[in-house]
């Protein structure tokens, strides 16, 4: 049974209300035509096909998720690397850019700035409370790396989520995609006439901090068994709202703590590839971050363990990682600077500022070099041949999104490297052919983390995600690949296996929320490795 649910205007604030439920089966004699399953989704696949433009493809799919929903999820399943940056980027970021504008009918729930005393009353609203186990939570701050785009940031909440139900198995009804409405600093937004999200600026930080803490603890009451995912909060909220809430609620940040175990997955088997044709000990690896954000420094923090599980100390793994701003070569003498990015600093540099990557890039001699910066083509031919320079299999990772944001193209590292880059984007880039040879470009997305991670995390009843947990989650990743696959040079498995490699990771979670003692499905602990996988594959929705 669908819940109907209508826009009620009141003051300028958008809420939610239950209006109507679906009409009762037509009765027999009016039933719709008998379909031909196998002959529909021929159909359905061929009206999406029909569509020329990325965006009308995601208006038609929008839809038919809301007419058919087993029959969108069906069509994601057998055609995931068609339907994926369809629904999720790069063209969720145009469907953001534009929600105001395409908006056909709600989905998810929006919670306002004006409801701030009355929360928990707005979260009373959503019709299915008791199924609910996973919200992807945005404030529309930093969107991709399209900046501010306030309630048009919704798309991402719920484009995360078809992602859960797709790579996990997550039911449909389980999900709760939420657009918190603060206001929005982008003058665009407030100036456009059909802009559906408050007319007025960010609040203070105060504000927030007490809008979030109410907002925290009224979705504990409302929703007992829910996992939040933090999703695409700009940097200083992102970092700040993950540190409050880590240890009260079960939450965690997709931005900081999903992107840092997708890129050490991705990274620990192309350190493997590049040190195998340079001879390099893994531990000798150098990583240069371009782009020093919630993503850049949570991909930083989270390499560190790759540097650990070499052997290496704390403090030997720190310097074995360098960041750079809008700025430059973040460095102590450089001056002040933002919080999270003083741990990384280096102490070793006292010359002047840098701001010329080439030349940072030769001071530097990295190996692997990571784009999170939402600067496009940033990673220019004498980057790139630099890097060569430097190493026989270059590792460059352009990570920022949506594709048009890009740090670098794939047809332009393979020819710039001449066919000896190891690379993975944040969005998605078609094969290059070089010489003969076919080559593959990675995807480095948190898309590979997150479903498997929230899986493990809702089966295990986790109190908290631990970073134990997050760190099992990519090494679950980097573990799944077939023969075939490293055989490819892939440093990432096909997104065809996601329902597959996501069973794998949630059962590393499991395991991790364990040792942690974070667990509450306390009878998951008797049950044997193999056991275990089986349970967590059972639990899978399939359309
Ligand atoms: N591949 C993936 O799974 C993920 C990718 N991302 C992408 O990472 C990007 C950054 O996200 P956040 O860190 O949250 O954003 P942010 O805006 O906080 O960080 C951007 C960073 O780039 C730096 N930067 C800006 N202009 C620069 C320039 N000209 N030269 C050098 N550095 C420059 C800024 O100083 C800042 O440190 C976004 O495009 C986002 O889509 C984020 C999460 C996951
Ligand atoms: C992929 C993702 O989470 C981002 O670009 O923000
Ligand atoms: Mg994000």
């Amino acid at each position: 049974m669908t819940i109907v649910l209508t826009p009620v205007w009141s003051n300028g604030t958008q809420k939610l209300k239950v209006i109507s439920q679906t009409p009762p089966a037509p009765k027999r004699g009016l039933t719709p035509l008998a379909l031909d399953e196998s002959v529909h989704t021929v159909r359905c696949l061929n009206q999406l096909r029909s569509k020329d433009k990325s965006i009308e493809k995601y208006i038609y799919l929008f839809q038919l998720k809301d007419a058919d929903p087993r029959m969108f999820y069906k069509l994601c399943l057998a055609n995931m690397s068609e339907i994926t940056p369809l629904i999720y980027t790069p063209t969720v970021g145009d469907a953001c850019l534009q929600f105001s504008h395409i908006y056909r009918r709600p989905e998810g729930l929006f919670v306002s700035l004006k409801d701030k005393g009355n929360i928990g009353k707005v979260l009373r609203n959503w019709p299915r409370i008791d199924e609910a186990r996973i919200s992807v939570v945005t404030d529309g701050s930093r969107i991709l790396g399209l900046g501010d785009l306030g309630l048009n940031g919704m798309p991402i909440s719920i484009g995360k989520l078809s992602l859960y139900v797709a790579g996990a198995g997550i039911r449909p009804s389980s999900t709760v995609p939420i657009c918190l409405d603060l206001g929005t600093n982008n003058q665009k937004y407030l100036e456009d006439p059909l802009y559906l999200g408050l007319r007025q600026t960010r609040p203070s930080p105060e504000v927030m901090t007490e809008f979030m803490e109410e907002f925290m603890h009224e979705m504990s009451v409302v929703f007992p068994k829910l996992l939040v995912q933090f999703e695409d909060f700009s940097t200083d909220k992102a970092f700040l709202y993950l540190d409050s809430f880590r240890n009260r609620y079960p939450v965690f940040n997709d931005d900081i703590q999903g992107t840092g175990a997708v890129v050490l997955s991705g990274f620990l088997n192309a350190a493997k590839l590049s040190s195998a044709a340079s001879g390099l000990p893994l531990s000798e690896h150098r990583i240069l971050f371009f782009g020093a954000g919630s993503a850049g420094v949570g991909v930083a923090m989270q390499l560190m363990s790759f540097f650990k599980l070499q052997g290496l100390s704390t403090e030997e793994a720190r310097q074995r990682i360098w960041l750079v701003d809008s700025q430059g070569l973040i460095f102590d003498a450089r001056g002040p600077l933002a919080e999270h990015k003083k741990y990384f600093s280096r102490r070793d540099y006292t010359g002047a500022p840098m701001t010329d990557l080439t030349e940072i890039l030769k001071y530097v001699k990295p190996t692997a070099l990571m784009g999170l910066s939402t600067i496009k083509g940033a990673f220019t031919q004498s980057v790139v041949e630099t890097m060569s320079a430097l190493n026989p299999c270059p590792i460059i990772f352009p990570l920022s999104n949506p594709v048009r944001l890009s740090e670098c193209e794939f047809r332009d590292a393979v020819e710039w490297s001449q066919g000896r880059v190891i690379f993975a984007s944040g969005s998605p880039f078609p094969e290059q052919e070089y010489n003969g040879r076919m080559l593959y470009p990675g995807q480095g997305n948190n898309m590979y983390i997150f479903p498997g991670l929230g899986l493990g995390a809702i089966l295990s009843r986790a109190a908290s995600v631990t970073d134990t947990m997050v760190e099992a989650s990519s090494l679950g990743l980097a573990d799944s690949l077939t023969e075939e696959e490293h055989a490819q040079g892939l440093v990432y498995p096909r997104i065809e296996r996601i329902r597959e490699i996501s069973a794998q990771i949630a059962r590393s979670v499991i395991r991790a929320a364990q040792r942690a003692g974070v667990d509450r499905s306390s009878d998951l602990r008797n049950l044997t490795d193999a056991e275990l996988l089986e349970f967590v594959k059972s639990k899978m929705w399939y359309p």
